[in-house]
């Protein structure tokens, strides 16, 4: 006899940084704790953790999406759990993202010495972080900071901090919540940043669960941990970005949240675009039911793009 579908283990393809461990199992343990399905974590070594080199010159996080969609597709693998930031927004052919869990909360953080806001970072601090959203929103406050680009896991990035760690070169960095959180690293956080201030990345906190679009077994296990507020909220930040026809390393900011309206439950998006070098920016908002979330994306994305979103994208620092 073969195994009961029921109890059949599912094979979890993970890569092997911290992060993304401690995503995987806890959503591994939430999938089990809801449906009784025993779920097992598969390290999935990518060429990016061979090589740091590889990562500069495949683009960022692509050459770690790419190697476990190839495990997924393979079959070597059940299902994986990402960073919904670093997802591409195009769909991958033959997979499905079957649940977008409860979102933590996405907004950046800042890291400083001696437990310091951003206002109170005096003129020619440096603050480090990788993203061009985070330079081109951080030079944008004019409050005379060197941001500084950084690089590497977030224990790395923590450890520049004069005080924090080794080797201490950096007055703060920024880096998101939601990676503090699922770290139990929230207690170095010395200032979580107003939205007004530094809105987040499109889909920022959220995760995507992903399996093959025809294994309907492991899509109805995964479908159980589905937050529908969160994928309403994700849509609209990443149709903002993909009418934008902007990659994750364009400075392009989004953030969608769920407010009660008149009729019922709405959401409310935001959008910027802000120059690298911080010159000049623009913002805007939409809201509208949580059906229509695509749309509104693309809505506000084009008026955006009729504000001037295209030149300020082309800026360079
Ligand atoms: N590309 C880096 C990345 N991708 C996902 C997270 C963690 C937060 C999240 O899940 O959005 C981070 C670290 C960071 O931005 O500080």
């Amino acid at each position: 006899m073969t195994t009961s579908t029921v109890t059949a283990t599912l094979r979890l393809g993970t890569r092997g940084s911290e992060l993304a461990r401690t995503q995987s199992q806890a959503v591994a343990d939430a999938i089990t704790a809801a449906t009784g399905a025993p779920v097992e974590l598969v390290p999935i070594v990518t060429e990016g953790d061979r090589s740091p080199a590889a990562i500069a010159q495949l683009g960022g996080t692509g050459v770690f999406v790419a190697a476990i969609r190839r495990a997924l597709l393979e079959g070597t693998v059940d299902l994986a759990v990402h960073s919904y930031k670093d997802l591409p927004t195009a769909a991958e052919p033959g997979l499905t993202i079957a649940a977008v869990p409860r979102r933590e909360d996405p907004r950046d953080a800042l890291v400083a010495r001696d437990g310091l806001t951003l206002g109170e970072l005096p003129p020619g601090s440096k603050v480090g972080t990788g993203a061009p959203r985070r330079v081109a929103q951080l030079r944008a406050l004019g409050l005379g900071l060197d941001v500084v680009p950084i690089r590497g896991n977030v224990d790395t990035r923590m450890g520049r901090v004069r005080g924090v760690g080794e080797p201490g070169d950096l007055d703060a960095v920024v880096l998101a919540r939601a990676g503090l959180t699922r770290l139990g690293r929230l207690g170095a956080i010395t200032e979580t940043l107003d939205p007004l201030q530094v809105l987040p990345a499109p889909a920022q906190g959220a995760l995507a669960v992903e399996c093959r679009t025809g294994d309907a077994r492991t899509r109805e296990l995964i479908g159980r941990l589905e937050d529908a507020s969160a994928r309403a909220c994700v849509a609209a930040e990443r149709s903002t970005l993909a009418a934008l026809e902007a990659g994750c390393s364009a400075p392009v900011a989004a953030y969608a949240e769920v407010a009660e309206g008149e009729h019922g439950p709405e959401l409310f998006l935001r959008a910027s675009v802000t120059a690298i070098d911080g010159s000049d920016a623009v913002r805007g908002s939409v809201s509208g039911p949580l059906a229509d979330a695509a749309a509104l994306g693309r809505a506000l994305a084009d008026e955006l793009l009729d504000r001037g979103a295209a030149e300020l994208m082309a800026v360079r620092s």
